[in-house]
Formats: C-alpha cells, structure tokens, sequence
C-alpha cells in the first residue's frame, strides 16, 4: 500500500464525522447538487481526471525517444566514434539518430492522438443525481466521469467503477473490489453506521474505513450511494499511483516475439564491434584505427527503424478497425496480439446466444404444467429488479416478469405476482448463482405477532435443491432432490435455460437477510427460457476454426444448456468440464484437461480465470470475451482481454480491446488485422535484416579485401537512409489473404534463421558483384578505381534492396500477392532509381563516386537476374511457420 499523506488526509478529513455533517461540509444534501453550483465547483476544483493519464506533449515524448534500446545502441556507437574522433561517422549516427527520433516520435504522436479520440468514444459514466434548480426535484443521469465535483450524489451499482472518493450515504450488501489500491483481491464489504464512522476504522489507513470508497475500486455486487468528498489530483488513488505504478503485467506475446527479437538484434549489433576489431587484428595485423570501420558495420547492422514501422503497422491497423466503427485497440501492442490469438475463450450468454430469453414452460415438482410457479418466479423477478437498482435490467427477470404480465393479462393464474409487498433482496452475483427476494404476503399486518415475511428464492437447480427441505409441502429427501436434479438436467439438455423456484415462510424480523437465510425452503417448480442462438454465431465460429482459432466456452450456465447451444452453433462440445471439477484440478492437470476440452460450464468469475491461465501455461496465446461483473478475472488473466461497449465498466477498463457489439465476426476482423499488422513488421524484418546481414559481410570480406574502407561514412549514411525510408513503406503493405489463415506470432529463432540464409545470399550477390567490379574497372587508377568501387557496391546495393522488398515482402504467399501495393511499387522504384542515378549525379563526387563504365551495368545485369531467381526459388522452397 502506498499513498501520498496529503491524499490520505484529505480523503480522511473530508469524510469525518457523521453522515449529515460530512453532507454539511460539502454544502449538498442526499438530493445532490444543484446544476448551476456543480458547473462552479467544476471550475473551481478542476475536472475529475487523472494527472497520470494525460498523453505526453510532442517534446517531451521527444526527448524521451532515444531511450528506445535500437536508439540507445546508435548513440553508444556514436559516442564511441566521437571518442577516436571519427567525426564523419559520429554525424551519420546522429542523423540516423535524428530521423528515426523524428519519425518516431511524430508516429507515437499520432498514434495516441486517434487513441484519445477513441477513448472519448470510451468514456466512462457516472450515475449522479443532481437537480435543475433548487426547487426541483432530483433527477438522475449518467455524466462523464470527469465533470464530477466534491459534493456530488453518486450512485453504485456492480459492475461500476467508483469515479472519485466517496463517503457513503446509504449501502444495500456493497461490497467492492479494491484491488487497484491494495492488491487484495477478495471484495470488502462497504456499510454506513448511521452514527458515523466511530473508530472503526484505522485512523492511518483510509481503506480500513467501511464507509468510504475510493477512486479505482469496483463494485462486485449489492449498491449503494455516496456524496464525492475528493476528485483528480486530489483522490487517494492518485496520491498512490506514481509509486505503485500502473498494473503490472506478465510478459505479452508481443513483447515475447517483437521485443524479444529486438532484443537478440542488440545483442548481435553490440558484439559485431569488438569482433570486427578482433578480426581485422589477427587477419591485418590492424589496430584501432580500424574502430570506426567496426562501428560502421555495427551501425549496419541495427534495424534503427524496426520501432518506428512497429507503432505505425500497429497504429494504422488499430486506426482502420476503429473507422469501421467495430473495434477498438485500447493498447496498441495488444493488435500484435490477437493476431497470435490461437485459442478464445468466449462467454455463452449473449456472444454465443442472443441473451433475449422467452419463457418456454412452468412445471411443478410433480412434472406437470404449473402456472403458479411463474407466479413466484415473478414475485422474486420483480422485487430483485426494484430493490437491487441493477445497472442493466437482468434479462432472465425480464423475460419472467413479462411472461407474468402477459399471463395476468389473460386472466391465468399466473398474475397476481404484484400484490406482493417487497422488503429486501438479495441478488445473484459473481459465484453466487441464486437471488432471493424477501416479501410481505398481500393482507398480511405489518406489526403483529403473527406477521409473517416470504422468502422468494429462484436460481441455478443445484444450489436452489440444495437448499430445500419440501417439494410442494410434502418432505424432499436425497432421492426425490436427485429426480428433480435430472429432471433440471433433462429441460437444459434440451437448450432451455433452467432456474428452479423455492420459497419459505418465516415471522417478521427486522434484523436484515442474509445468505445463510436461504435454506429449508420448499421447491415450487422450474421455469425454462429458451435463449434463441446469435444470428451470427455459427458462421462466425466456422471462419474462426478456419482461421485457426480454437474456440472455448466458459459459461455460468447449466452443462446441458451450454452443451445443446454448442451443438446448434456446430462447435462440437465435447464432455463438458464443471466449474465443480475444476476446484478439485491441481494447475498441471488443469492445463492438460482445458487443451482437450471446449465447454466449461457452472464456472464461477475464479474458475474461467484459472482456465485461461491454464491455458497460457500451456502455452496458448489466449484470448477472452466477455461483459459481466463475473468475467473480470479473467479478463485480466488473459493475453487479450476483450470486452463488448456495453459491458460493465470494470470489464470495459479492464480490456485491451473493445467491440461496438458482442459479435465474433467483428471479432474476427480484429483478429485478421492483427495478423496482418504482425504480417508488416514481419516483413520488415525479414528485409531489413537480410540485406543487413548481407552487406555486413561482404563488408568484412571487402574490409578484409581491399587496401581501402569499402564504404565511407557518408555513403553508410546515405545507404542507409535510402533503405529506411523505402522500407517504411512495409507498414502499409497489404499482405496476400493466404497469409491470415493461421495465428501470427514472430518467432525470433525461425526469423534468425532466415535471415542467416537470406543474407549469406546477399553477401553472395555483393561478393559477385565485387568480380564485376574488378573485371569492369580493370582499366583505371587506383584512386579513380577506389571511387568507382564505391559507385559501383552503392548501385547494387540500392538495386538488390529493391529486389529484396519485392519477393520477400509477401512471406511464402508471394504466389497469392496479387498487385503490389502502392506505396511498395513506389519505394521500390525510387530506390532504384536514386540508385542507378546517384553516382551520375553532382552529389556523385561530394559522396566519393563516379561514373561507371557502361560494361558494369551489363554485368550488374547478370548478377541481379541470377541473384532475383536464387531469391525467388529460396523463398518458394523455403516454409516457415505462421507470420515470419
Ligand atoms: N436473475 C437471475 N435469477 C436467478 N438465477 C440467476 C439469475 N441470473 C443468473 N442466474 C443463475 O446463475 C447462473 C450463472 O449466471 P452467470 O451470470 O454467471 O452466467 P450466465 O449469464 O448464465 O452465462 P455466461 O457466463 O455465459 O454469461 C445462471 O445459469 C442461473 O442459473
Ligand atoms: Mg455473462
């Protein structure tokens, strides 16, 4: 735990007190702030935001781009050569230092700013109540979290992320998670004294504190309101941030592949030095002057680009799914990410359903037709809809109420449901799998001995059984608890959603409910709701498997139900795996049991956790969807946290990635370009390292060669150049459809091993065309040969990276490519022609070159066919797994 003492005090201080002198000292009331007086606390206070959440400035992010690691090894070599006074090469280091700081930095820039476009998009609200005037009556309405101002009314209901600090005013079974500020991850439970805090809680530790909540904590279940008592700067969660940090993560996919190969490069890059020093040594008998010749291979070597086409790659897919108006990438690495998806874990309540359930049939203990089961199923809907404040109405209690309605309507005897008077509920929540309503029976004496109150319980079958001691008034014992159990079993494997109905009769109290209330209660009957399948579930799971993702279900819901929806959608259900059978699971049998397995059912919020985190351990990328308050868990746990708009807030905070809708085709669109961003820098790698590779040896070769420095500084510079800029067209590339079909993930050993091959190719190419060069220049002088050398390698390095783009930038696809994309044909084209045409040109002898003689280019010819069609046959034969 760790906060600011100045945060602490004032969340203390502001929250001393009993309820109505805190509201005193604000100047509110329980009836919230009038309009006119928030917008001036507005004012006066600041917006609610975050002072760790605001984007970088274009300077500052500037001045913190060179602590990127491919920067950070240019500026090492660059002050080595400064060191020796190698000036020629220290100035090609800073301007590639320069411009990949630039590009960078300009691209990140961009990138944030479309995200805080989207994050507005995103923005989360508030439940306040506040009024027109101060005559009027209060009205309650959402409002963006950062309007909020001291004194505000707020109201909390699960799933809700508290906005500010809050003094609570009134608490129906809130409990909250405060995970954020405390790393505890089991709710509190958060309650009102009437008579003030008292000395409850620790006067150091504003957490002790029941009736105060904070700014980051969620609500897992129950409500409550509360009046804000600290906004922004001056909450105890900022307070705490810039020591505890954000949430830290395990290691991502992402950082696994891009950031573990940039990692391996630097490696390389940081010994190619020394060993060039070494060799020349032994071989040359040379001594430091050879030190900025090293560095200059050294310099070659560093893909200084590969962080600028990762955030463009990334940031241009995220921007054209966000056009779409579907998807939105909270976290740009996390696209790298659910493009390597290979297995999603997906909820079955509205993803896989249309979570529009309809009542399909009423049936008493004894297994006939019985109306006055929706009768008491409605008494408990209606009474947990209105006491329990839900932030979205629960569908199971709607679609009930209205069969009910419907029912009274007709005259049946199923209505009647509302003469019931409601006192207290207590509602399903994360693993608690049944709600109970607790009712005053219609005619019933408020205050008399006799008065007697009705607990109304409906929920999953196996926990309502297990409460029940009756059936219909008769005893129910183990056997007769069993029947009704399969016959639960029966109407869910049948697809129907399945709740059983128990109620008891109790004298009146006034001491409040709690769970341990439900038991001994009679069994009234079963209702069943049909939840029709999502239009486009089925279709969306099929291209899904095409696409090489395994689709798992992790469900709440019934085995039998979750099972037959399976079926209807085509996803095979295998045997279904219980939440029950999990528990009893070390980790290691997990894993192997959740590999094989496709349905979970009766899974509690800690139970798809630990699936998904099986699953990682066993090395799956994974990917979860889901919305509720129960969903959080593993939300987090997973590679890629996925959450539809409307899901709770939490979840929606939580997740990397948000659909406009909970649909899977979308979803699957995310997932393709995903793979197509890995595709670009994929590609990019692949290129830019080969032809690296490549000219660093035939640089040492011809180092080792040659009485002269085969490239002067200048020219690694302009080379250099000319290659990033061509190759950022790669973040725009659009890679052939083929190349999507399975999940992409850069691994570093197989990209290591191509570009070893590709770049002993290349090298082989410069090598020939050194023959060329000797051959063509056998005429001239020393000093004249010297600078035709340097004409000559510049041309065909230039003309074989065009090449290089060309047939590797597909993967083994080239056959599928189709068009080459614009921006490639054109960076192709320009570094061929800056390449034919540079030596020629007034910039020729300032950058130590000269004309060729015509047979040169003749002979270049040969090279570059020959060294086109090894490239070509290389690629077709060679088949490397997904992405690289
Ligand atoms: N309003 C309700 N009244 C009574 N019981 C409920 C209610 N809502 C849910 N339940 C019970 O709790 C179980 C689990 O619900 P939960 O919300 O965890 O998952 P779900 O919505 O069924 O499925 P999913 O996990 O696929 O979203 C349900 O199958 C049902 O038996
Ligand atoms: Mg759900």
């Amino acid at each position: 735990m760790a906060w600011a003492p100045e945060a602490r005090t004032a969340a203390v201080r502001g929250a001393d007190g009993t309820t109505l002198e805190v509201l005193r000292a604000l100047e509110s009331g329980p009836r919230g702030l009038v309009e006119e007086e928030a917008e001036e606390r507005l004012v006066r206070h600041g917006e609610n935001t975050f002072p760790g959440r605001r984007p970088d400035s274009w300077p500052r992010r500037f001045a913190r781009s060179p602590r990127d690691p491919f920067t950070a090894v240019l500026l090492v070599l660059g002050l080595v050569s400064a060191a020796v006074a190698a000036w020629g090469t220290a100035c090609v280091i800073a301007v590639l230092v320069l411009v990949s700081c630039v590009l960078r930095t300009t691209g990140e820039h961009r990138a944030d700013r479309s995200a805080a476009a989207l994050r507005d998009l995103l923005a989360t609200t508030a439940t306040v109540r506040r009024r027109a005037t101060a005559a009027s009556p209060p009205l309650t309405r959402e409002l963006p979290v950062d309007q909020l101002v001291p004194g505000d009314v707020v109201l909390l209901a699960p799933g809700d992320v508290v906005p500010a600090d809050l003094r609570l005013l009134r608490t129906t079974a809130l409990t909250v998670h405060e995970a954020t500020l405390t790393g505890e991850s089991a709710p509190v439970e958060k309650f009102v004294d009437a008579d003030g805090p008292g000395d409850g809680g620790s006067p150091v530790l504003p957490l002790g504190h029941p009736h105060l909540c904070f700014q980051g904590s969620s609500v897992v279940s129950g409500n409550g309101s509360g009046v804000v008592v600290a906004t922004g700067a001056r909450t105890v969660l900022s307070g705490a941030l810039p020591r505890a940090g954000g949430r830290s993560r395990p290691p991502s996919p992402f950082d696994r592949s891009v950031n573990g190969i940039a990692w391996t490069l630097i490696r390389f890059t940081l010994l190619t030095a020394p060993l060039v020093l070494i060799v020349s040594a032994l071989l040359r008998g040379r001594g430091l002057e050879t030190l900025p010749f090293a560095v200059a291979v050294a310099v070659g070597l560093t893909p200084e680009m590969l962080p600028v086409v990762v955030t463009t790659a990334l940031a241009r897919g995220a921007a054209l799914l966000a056009r779409d108006g579907e998807v939105i990438v909270r976290r740009l690495p996390a696209l790298h990410d659910l493009g390597a998806v290979d297995v999603l874990c997906v909820d079955k309540t509205g993803t896989l359903t249309e979570d529009r359930p309809v009542l399909a049939l009423c049936e008493g203990p004894d297994g006939r037709a019985n109306p006055e089961v929706l009768r008491w199923a409605a008494v408990n809907a209606l009474w947990t809809l209105h006491l329990s404040e839900l932030p979205v109405p629960d569908a199971l209690d709607e679609a009930i109420l209205d069969a009910a309605e419907e029912a009274a309507g007709e005259g049946a005897p199923g209505g009647g449901f509302e003469e019931f008077e409601g006192l207290e509920a207590l509602p399903c929540g994360p693993g608690r799998r049944l709600s109970t309503a607790v009712v005053r029976p219609p005619g019933d004496p408020r205050f008399a001995l006799a008065a007697r109150h009705t607990l109304v319980v409906k929920g999953a079958p196996e926990d309502v059984l297990d409460r029940c001691a009756q059936a219909g008034g008769a005893e129910l014992g183990a056997d007769g608890r069993e029947r009704l159990a399969r016959r639960a079993g029966e109407l869910a494997a049948g697809g129907l959603r399945v709740l059983a109905v128990a109620r008891a009769t109790r004298p009146a109290r006034t001491r409040p409910y709690t769970p341990a209330d439900e038991r001994d209660l009679d069994f009234v009957g079963f209702v069943a709701l049909s939840d029709a399948p999502a239009p486009t579930a089925a279709e969306a799971l099929a291209v899904l498997a095409r696409h090489g993702v395994d689709v798992k279900v992790l469900t709440g819901d019934h085995p039998g139900t979750a099972a037959r929806v399976c079926r209807e959608l085509g996803l095979a259900p295998g045997e279904v795996v219980t939440g029950e059978r999990i528990d009893a699971l070390a980790d290691a049998e997990l894993a192997r049991l959740a590999a094989r397995t496709t349905v979970f059912a009766r899974c509690a919020p800690e139970h798809k956790a630990r699936v998904v985190r099986a699953l990682r351990a066993a090395g799956h990328t994974t990917g979860f969807l889901g919305d509720g308050v129960n969903d959080l868990a593993a939300t987090v746990a997973a590679d890629v946290g996925i959450c539809p708009r409307d899901g709770v807030d939490v979840v929606r905070e939580a997740a990397d990635v948000v659909l406009a809708s909970k649909d899977l085709t979308a979803l699957d669109r995310a997932i393709v370009a995903g793979r197509r961003s890995t595709g670009n820098i994929a590609a990019y790698l692949r290129i830019a390292l080969s032809s690296n590779v490549g000219n660093v040896i035939a640089m040492l070769v011809a180092g080792l060669l040659l009485p002269f420095l085969p490239m002067l500084p200048a020219q690694v510079l302009v080379q250099n150049l000319c290659f990033d800029a061509a190759q950022l067209a790669l973040a725009f590339d659009r890679p052939a459809p083929g190349a999507h079909l399975r999940p992409a993930l850069l691994r570093p050993r197989a990209l290591l091993r191509f570009v070893t091959g590709f770049g002993l190719l290349n090298a082989v190419a410069d090598l020939a065309t050194f023959g060329v060069l000797a051959l063509a220049l056998r005429s001239m002088g020393p000093e004249e040969g010297q600078f035709a050398f340097h004409a000559g390698w510049f041309t065909e390095n230039l003309l074989t990276q065009a090449l290089v783009m060309l047939l590797l930038r597909s993967g083994r696809h080239a056959a599928e490519g189709g068009r080459v994309p614009g921006p490639i044909r054109l960076a192709t084209a320009a570094l061929a022609v800056v390449g034919l045409l540079l030596p020629l040109s007034p910039l020729g002898p300032p950058l130590s070159m000269t004309p060729l003689p015509p047979l040169y280019y003749g002979l270049l010819a040969l090279v570059l066919v020959v060294y086109g069609l090894l490239l070509a046959a290389a690629r077709a034969r060679q088949s490397s797994p997904s992405g690289v």
